[in-house]
């Protein structure tokens, strides 16, 4: 596949990890015509359901079998066409769920990062470098906050499934485990086996990409490290102006940064010279393109110093699974009137690779 950028348009037609049918080495399925892969987690913890937010069938047998339904992006028609490719293998492999990078306290030490596109996922890897999947898992997850709130989702209900799966994933079954238990174990779609010890598989979730600068607070080429992600669209219009899902009395449509880890981070780009602001980052479906929207925006967010696509639906995947959340921002235009040309990628891109340079020495210090 050639390297997309962000904006490209992928439609390449493209294979699935798992082949139609049945693998001869697990009984995951995929439905070509749906775009959904099936397959069983073998789990003896009935709460499971609630942990990973994976539907159970709550037998009578002690044993239960959580059902696991991926959306593929590598075979669905949203994200295909936005150009990403996600595979089965990008949650199930051998990063995602590694039982040994939980630290000495079982905690687990791996970080998610989450991009819209393959163009942002591989700066980052350049940046964090060549020991990256130590402590990092970088997806590519689609354009927009749907498909980074699913894709989010998905990684985290995978990794914290395999956190709870038991070890007799790892080939250490108790002798009184059912067959049915250790013939579902053995079948885990991928090389990625739980620890057993439900543990969980991440501690931090981290939004992250190039975005637009609001003027004056993100100039091209710099970086945002958000102190909140605000879903700005999500509400409704009324004749009298925009009203929040908050004032709708329909939810939050604001999730906190971390905002210790923010801050440190914000301070190591500095001292490493980079140019980084705080503030708040907003999540728009449709990029601004107007001088109007962009006052709008910031007069309904005074604060507001970066736009993307992602972070709010990362942030609200993270923090259902009661994660902490951070977005990073290389700025590759300004928000206000719409000027493709004058966007520079490539500024925004390295920017973002400097930066995650600079993360990994945060977050492994
Ligand atoms: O060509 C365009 O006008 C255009 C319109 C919408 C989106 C794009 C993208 O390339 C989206 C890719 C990616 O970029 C992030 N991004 C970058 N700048 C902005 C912005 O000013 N407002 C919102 N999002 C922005 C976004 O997170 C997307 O994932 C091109």
């Amino acid at each position: 596949m050639t390297e997309q950028q962000p904006g490209e348009r992928n439609n390449n037609s493209v294979t699935p990890s798992v082949e139609g049918g049945k693998s001869p080495e697990s009984n995951v399925n995929m439905d070509v015509s749906t775009n959904i892969v099936k397959g069983t987690i073998a789990t003896t913890d009935t709460d499971t359901d609630i942990d990973t937010g994976i539907d159970t069938d709550t037998g009578t047998t002690k044993d239960t079998h959580a059902e696991m339904v991926i959306i593929t992006d590598s075979i669905a028609g949203t994200n295909a066409e936005a150009g990403t490719n996600i595979s089965l293998d990008t949650y199930v492999g051998a990063e995602a769920s590694k039982g040994a990078s939980a630290n000495a306290s079982g905690r687990s030490s791996r970080i998610l990062i989450v991009t819209a596109v393959d163009a942002e996922k591989d700066a980052i890897l350049r940046g964090l470098g060549d020991h990256a999947a130590d402590h990092f898992d970088v997806i590519a997850a689609g354009v927009g906050p749907a498909s980074a709130a699913a894709g989010t989702a998905a990684a985290l209900a995978f990794a914290s499934a395999a956190a709870s799966a038991p070890k007799l994933a790892q080939g250490s079954a108790a002798p009184e485990e059912s067959d049915a238990a250790q013939a579902s174990a053995a079948s885990w779609p991928g090389p990625a086996r739980g620890t057993g010890d439900g543990s969980p598989a991440y501690r931090l979730v981290i939004s992250a990409g190039i975005g637009g600068g609001f003027p004056g607070r993100a100039p091209v080429g710099s970086l945002v490290v958000a102190d909140a992600m605000l879903a700005a669209d999500l509400g409704s219009q009324t004749p009298d102006g925009f009203l929040s899902v908050d004032e709708l009395g329909f939810g939050s449509s604001r999730v906190a940064a971390d905002a210790e880890l923010a801050a440190r981070l914000r301070h190591e780009l500095q001292r490493a010279g980079l140019a980084v602001s705080g503030g708040t980052a907003v999540t728009v479906s449709t990029a601004t393109g107007t001088a109007e929207t962009a006052a709008e925006l910031l007069r309904r967010v005074p604060d507001a110093a970066a736009e993307g696509m992602e972070g709010f639906g990362v942030a609200t995947a993270a923090q259902q699974f009661g994660l902490p959340v951070l977005e990073l921002r290389g700025i590759s235009n300004a928000v206000g009137p719409r000027n493709r040309d004058a966007w520079r990628i490539k500024d925004a891109l390295d920017a973002l690779q400097a930066a995650s340079s600079i993360l990994r020495e945060v977050i492994t210090s």
